[in-house]
């Protein structure tokens, strides 16, 4: 069952905006729903897409599944954070109340790629923390697509050439994280989660609460 991460629960701070980027294939998707059960602290923004859905997807849980004419609508209505192309489809962040909720301490994770975590950087610097999850080999990464099953053989030969472009944004992030063993991995993140949260910044409730202590 979930449990609260964070011994301090009581005392009031920031969510943070915890972006989880990789090659496709790597993992995220696998981590992310990882962190979002075991965790009840943290909420998926769920992204929408003009690409289709694959089995098992659902509309409004993995993405909001809409058509071109439906994302240009968004995007002439401003109504992304950012947005990007990738794979021949479009993927944009919604705003949503998401700077509210930052304020009243909601976490979001953000599956999204190099591309929206600059963007995201760029316009909210404090609140963004940027994990990027590489996989343990090159070889690795193709039988883990092939696994997968769900895309056709030059979807993945796509997704392959991509990769080493995508590996190549590993140093516009805060952390690298390998995944090899998949339990190994998703404690590192859930590591940095717990102690990006710890941060003095964030930790909106430790004024009154040292000068408590002080008084
Ligand atoms: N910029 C941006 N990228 C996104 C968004 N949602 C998903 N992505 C990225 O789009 C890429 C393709 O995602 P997807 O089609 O689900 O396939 P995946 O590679 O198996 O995760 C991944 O790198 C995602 O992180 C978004 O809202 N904005
Ligand atoms: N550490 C791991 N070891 C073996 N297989 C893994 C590992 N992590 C993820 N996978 C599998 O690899 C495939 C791709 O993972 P996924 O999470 O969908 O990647 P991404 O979201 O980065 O495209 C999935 O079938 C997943 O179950």
């Amino acid at each position: 069952m979930a449990e609260s991460s964070s011994s301090q629960a009581a005392l009031a701070r920031r969510g943070l905006m915890f972006i989880l980027s990789s090659p496709s294939g790597a993992g995220k998707t696998t981590i992310s729903r990882m962190l979002l059960e075991a965790d009840d602290e943290i909420k998926l923004s769920v992204s929408v897409t003009t690409r289709p859905p694959r089995p098992g997807e659902i509309d409004g849980v993995h993405y909001y599944f809409v058509d071109d004419a439906e994302f240009d609508r968004m995007v002439e209505e401003d109504d992304f954070y950012e947005w990007a192309h990738v794979f021949g489809h479009r993927y944009g962040t919604p705003k949503g109340r998401i700077r509210a909720a930052l304020k009243d301490g909601q976490d979001f994770l953000f599956d999204i790629d190099w591309q929206g975590t600059q963007q995201l950087y760029q316009k909210d610097q404090q609140d963004v923390v940027r994990v990027f999850i590489l996989p343990p080999s090159i070889a690795e990464l193709r039988r883990r697509l092939e696994a997968r099953a769900q895309d056709e053989k030059d979807v993945i030969d796509a997704r392959m050439e991509r990769a080493r472009a995508e590996i190549s944004h590993w140093d516009a992030y805060d952390y690298v994280v390998i995944n090899e063993d998949v339990n190994l991995c998703f404690g590192k993140v859930r590591e940095i989660l717990d102690a990006e949260r710890m941060k003095r910044q964030r930790q909106t409730g430790l004024i009154p609460f040292v000068r408590e202590l002080m008084s």
